[in-house]
């Protein structure tokens, strides 16, 4: 998978609330309403990303929980990292996450 361009990079985050770039990475902060939901939404977004063979870095601090995306073995951002984002925006939509500004 190639790298993404800035610009490509740039007008996709426009359709992805909540995430911003951070040079060869994109990060989101969410909340979710309880820490078992919490948990519950970092399930399902490990479940799409051992589909995807695609996986996030994850923090979770109680309801906080923090993402980082990247493409390892590109060394930056990918088309996979988009797809991996919008995936988290549906888990959390399944589980009452919310974007935190
Ligand atoms: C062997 C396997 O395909 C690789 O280790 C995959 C697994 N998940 C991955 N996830 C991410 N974010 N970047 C990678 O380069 C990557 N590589």
């Amino acid at each position: 998978m190639r790298l993404l361009t800035d610009e490509e990079i740039g007008r996709q985050l426009e359709a992805l609330d909540g995430w911003s770039r951070d040079g060869d990475v994109i990060r989101s902060t969410y909340q979710a309403p309880t820490f078992a939901e919490g948990i519950e939404f970092v399930r399902l977004v490990a479940a799409d990303a051992d589909q995807m063979n695609h996986h996030p870095d994850i923090e979770i601090s109680y309801t906080t929980v923090r993402w980082a995306l990247s493409t390892h073995s590109e060394g930056g951002l990918t088309q996979l990292d988009i797809e991996l984002a919008h995936r988290i925006a549906e888990a959390a939509e399944q589980t009452g996450a919310q974007v935190s500004r």
